[in-house]
């Protein structure tokens, strides 16, 4: 069982240098191309506070309280059902789209609460971004699918719209590959550049945190290595968290871990806390493979 294990492992080291080879190439393209420009942006948080969420009466979050941070990536992890998605949702209002669902506590982004009832989505939403688990580019032309945020935000002015496409399509990675082709249907892209475009929308409306849901387990292993690495870059602006269900990834990536069992949170952390010096015996269960 052991010899099977290890060679499991080597089997998968192996994967992951070619991996690492194969997209070096696109990846050090993605670390040139990203200019973000110089960034003057304030450092903000996130502060949820108390949070309780039912979803037809069943106490789906319980009492968690949490800070994150801009500029860092936080990987939430946990069992399937934990309560990951529903926490990532009521982070920018999403979870408003369910049926039946009450939330108590507080949400502060950058100092608002967002469940104030004064508070208007559409701002809030544009502050926070959210990437879901597979691309949904909207039935229009990649040109339209950049700028249909900006829009919807007044923005008009035609050369100003051509500069922004342009600056987050590079941002991405992805001007070079469409740059012939802004004004085709984004539908035709490939999965992996379908999910860059969705990201580069997202950025595009300038949010302060990206919310990543699972975001590259619909991909192939080369498009989502381009994720990781542009979330790298990425968050030397933004604030990123992302669920994810891969430990490996999360060890990759984290500069935070957040680990959730059935709906509470059990404990978080630096990676290096939560990964090599894990507090609960719950955390050192799920890490080691004893559930999952
Ligand atoms: N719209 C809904 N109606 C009823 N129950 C829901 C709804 N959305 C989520 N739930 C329940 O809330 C709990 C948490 O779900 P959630 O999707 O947040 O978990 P998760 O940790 O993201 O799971 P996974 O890793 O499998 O995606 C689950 O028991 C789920 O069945």
């Amino acid at each position: 069982m052991e010899k099977d294990s290890s060679k499991f492992t080597n089997a998968f080291n192996r994967f992951e240098e070619w991996r690492n080879n194969v997209s070096k190439t696109a990846s050090d393209k993605i670390g040139e191309e990203l200019n973000l420009g110089s960034d003057t942006k304030k450092d903000a948080t996130i502060d949820i506070e108390k949070l309780n969420i039912y979803i037809q009466n069943n106490h789906i979050l319980k009492d968690i309280s949490l800070q994150l941070h801009d500029k860092k990536i936080t990987c939430i992890i946990g069992p399937s059902g934990c309560g990951k998605t529903t926490l990532l949702k009521s982070i920018n209002r999403m979870i408003d789209t369910t049926e039946h669902v009450r939330v108590e506590g507080r949400v502060f982004v950058d100092g608002e609460d967002i469940y104030d009832k004064k508070a208007e989505i559409t701002h809030i939403r544009k502050k926070i971004g959210l990437l879901s688990q597979r691309p949904t580019p909207l039935p229009m032309s990649i040109y339209d699918n950049i700028t249909f945020g900006c829009r919807i935000h007044g923005m008009r002015n035609k050369k100003t719209l051509d500069k922004v496409v342009e600056k987050y399509l590079h941002a991405t990675g992805l001007w070079d590959e469409v740059k012939d082709r802004l004004h085709t249907p984004a539908s035709a892209l490939s999965i992996g550049q379908q999910q860059r475009l969705c990201l580069a929308r997202g950025l595009a409306v300038e949010p302060q945190f990206i919310l990543a849901d699972e975001s590259t387990s619909a991909l192939d292993p080369i498009s989502s290595k381009n994720i990781e690495d542009l979330f790298m870059k990425l968050r030397e602006r933004y604030g990123i968290i992302m669920v994810t269900h891969t430990l490996r990834q999360a060890l990759r990536i984290a500069d935070y871990v957040v680990f959730m069992y059935m709906g509470e949170m059990i404990e978080q952390g630096t990676a290096d806390e939560l990964f090599n010096h894990p507090k609960h015996e719950l955390t050192k269960q799920y890490l080691s493979g004893v559930f999952s």
